[in-house]
């Protein structure tokens, strides 16, 4: 099929290759001339695994182009995807400006019994309103299709995640667009949900609402479990095992961000708040989400006393680990409020090599980040973080904590290591290791079968 992808971000470019490799005719496109012309002339405007060289593949076979202008592509198409990002607003409501003007430039060029899919994040009601407008705005006899096909991946993992995905959600108001979508979608065998256009949204809005809980309920357990002296690996571990609870998204730390989980919760109390309804529910999720700075700062209080002057390396500055993607990350959250309490920072990103607007010293070197710090706190779960000479990062260290603010760091390993250098490991609701004091008291769990 002939596809256009309006909007070449993180969803859109990903979109647009996976759909290239899946055997479409992809064309992507976006208002950022700088970010068409580097596509064009083979640069990548993201950091993202396995996307580049599926890219170069797509190229090579001519199934992958990328334009600052949407006529052709959109004009000649059998279906236009709009990838468009859906900010926050002020008021804390989906900012929907950029995805109505794309729809404004685009009804036009839109061929008669042409499928406008739409894959950004949306309120409920928004893909009926531009279906709405279209067939108010184009003649009586054209035949153009509004669905919903939300996007679930993940950054770090896009491109898996797009191509085999828990469920394809197909929302949609014709038995004409349901079809094509299966057919875009033919070679991947992930169940496909049919429903309507309100519901296709709120399944997504829902979804990522109920992992951010899932977050935040993990960080709760882990204050009280820092209460009690408790572990909180044994607790998610143990709770994980139930099926109707799982495993994932358990993972407790300095709280969940990124571009998605913070403005969509934001997005759907607001809209709940239109229909009189309060979600104290979400409301709790994302107060739990804003305390984790302050509670990783107290834990740095009390390790070091003020922390006015002191050096504090930040390790990580992502949203996550395996993208170049800072939006809402809570590490430059936690810059500055180290910042406003008189810290010096240094910081080590694996990918993030340069940030002006951040008052940073930014480093490329992971020891030359630490060399004369009094405690390094690892903010993103990169991996490399696990591989780390604990000797040599002690030798260049002036004091000696570490805060594994992820809890990526194996405490069993760590007791070993802060005997044998002299560290101090804390990391967030899992008791703290000293040097003589190393016995790892977490509670074992032993899965017996
Ligand atoms: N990032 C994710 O992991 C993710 C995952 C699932 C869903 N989503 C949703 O997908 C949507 C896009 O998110 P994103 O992270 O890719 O956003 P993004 O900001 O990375 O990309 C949006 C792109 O749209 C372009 N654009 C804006 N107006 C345009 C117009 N009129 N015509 C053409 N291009 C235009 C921008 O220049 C930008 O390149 C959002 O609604 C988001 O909530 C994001
Ligand atoms: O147990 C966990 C899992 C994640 N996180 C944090 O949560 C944030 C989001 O992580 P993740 O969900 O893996 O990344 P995103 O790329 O933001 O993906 C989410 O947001 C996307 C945009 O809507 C959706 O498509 C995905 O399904 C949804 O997982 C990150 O800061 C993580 O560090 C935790 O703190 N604990």
């Amino acid at each position: 099929m002939k596809i256009a992808v309006i909007g070449t971000g993180y969803v859109g470019l990903v979109t647009g290759a996976s759909l290239a490799h899946l055997g479409h005719q992809v064309v992507c496109i976006d208002v950022d001339k700088d970010k068409i012309m580097l596509l064009q002339s083979g640069g990548m405007p993201i950091w993202e695994p396995g996307l580049e060289d599926m890219i170069r593949d797509a190229e090579l076979k001519g199934m992958l182009d990328y334009s600052t202008d949407a006529s052709a592509a959109v004009s000649g198409s059998d279906a236009v995807f709009l990838t468009i990002g859906t900010p926050s607003s002020e008021s804390g409501e989906a900012d929907l400006s950029a995805l109505w003007s794309a729809v404004h430039s685009i009804a036009p060029m839109l061929p008669d019994n042409g499928l406008l899919i739409i894959k950004s994040t949306v309120p409920s009601g928004t893909c009926e309103q531009i279906e709405s407008y279209l067939r108010k705005r184009l003649p009586f006899s054209s035949r153009i299709a509004v669905a919903h096909n939300p996007e679930f991946l993940r950054q770090g993992s896009a491109v898996r995640d797009f191509l085999a995905p828990d469920r394809l959600v197909f929302g949609a108001s014709s038995p004409e667009a349901y079809n094509r979508l299966e057919e875009i979608y033919a070679p991947i065998k992930s169940p496909k949900i049919r429903c309507g256009l309100s519901e296709a949204e709120l399944i997504k809005c829902a979804s990522n609402a109920f992992l951010a809980m899932k977050i935040s309920y993990a960080n709760m357990m882990s204050d009280l479990c820092d209460a009690l002296g408790v572990s909180i690996d044994a607790v998610v571990e143990g709770m994980g095992l139930d099926r109707r609870i799982g495993s994932e998204f358990l993972s407790a730390g300095a709280g969940y961000g990124g571009s998605c989980f913070p403005k969509d919760l934001h997005a759907l109390i607001a809209l709940a708040s239109r229909e009189h309804l309060d979600m104290e529910l979400l409301k709790a999720t994302e107060s739990i989400n804003r305390q984790r700075i302050q509670i990783i700062i107290q834990k740095l209080e009390t390790a070091l006393g003020s922390l006015e002057d002191k050096t504090v390396t930040v390790y990580g500055l992502t949203f996550k680990p395996n993208t170049d993607d800072i939006r809402e990350s809570p590490a430059l959250r936690i810059c500055s409020m180290l910042q406003e309490v008189g810290a010096r920072i240094m910081v080590y990103d694996p990918v993030v090599t340069c940030l002006p607007e951040l008052q940073v010293d930014l480093t490329v070197d992971m020891y030359a980040a630490a060399t004369g710090s009094d405690c390094v706190v690892i903010v993103t779960d990169w991996d490399q973080f696990r591989h780390l000479d604990w000797g040599r990062l002690r030798q260049v260290m002036r004091s000696s904590y570490v805060l594994d603010a992820r809890n990526m760091l194996d405490t069993a390993e760590m007791a070993v290591n802060c005997e044998r250098y002299g560290l101090h490991y804390m990391s967030m609701g899992r008791p703290s290791i000293t040097p003589d004091c190393p016995i790892n008291n977490r509670a074992e769990m032993t899965i017996m079968t």
